[in-house]
């Protein structure tokens, strides 16, 4: 399987519910750095998985919405623990579906599939991996 990587972080601020949490049950802030891996079985015409510039900016797109966000005051996080997990499933599930509509600049059912790692800190990351 071939694979190419791109980064980009955010600056979100959250608080979690659950006394797991301990001292994250209060608001805190964190920077979280993303790396988004696009798969795929064979290269295209170019040699290439996906145009890294291509990928960067799909990257980016999808965490506008995050980036200096208080994630408990967005709408479509209501009543959620927006924890690393969680994190590394939504930004997935945007970069998939841009893949699904050709907005990528590969066809979807060319690429293999899509993983999302986030690191929260130097010591601990998450991350989703699916097909597309
Ligand atoms: N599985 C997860 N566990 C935790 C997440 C997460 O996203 N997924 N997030 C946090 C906090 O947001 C924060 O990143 C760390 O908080 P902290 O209380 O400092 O966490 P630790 O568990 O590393 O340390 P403690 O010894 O429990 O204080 C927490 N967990």
């Amino acid at each position: 399987m071939f694979a190419v990587e791109v980064r980009d972080h955010v600056m979100i601020a959250h608080s979690f519910k659950g006394d797991l949490f301990g001292p994250a049950q209060a608001l805190h802030g964190a920077t979280f750095v993303i790396d988004a891996a696009f798969l795929a079985e064979s290269l295209d015409a170019n040699g290439v998985v996906i145009d890294i510039g291509r990928a960067h900016q799909a990257l980016k797109e999808v965490l506008e919405s995050l980036n200096y966000k208080n994630l408990d005051e967005v709408p479509e996080f209501s009543g959620i623990n927006t924890t690393t997990e969680f994190l590394t499933k939504h930004v997935h599930d945007h970069l998939a579906q841009a893949a699904r509509d050709n907005r990528l600049g590969r066809p979807g059912p060319e690429l293999a599939a899509i993983r999302v790692t986030i690191s929260e800190s130097h010591v601990a990351r998450a991350w989703y991996e699916a097909a597309i």
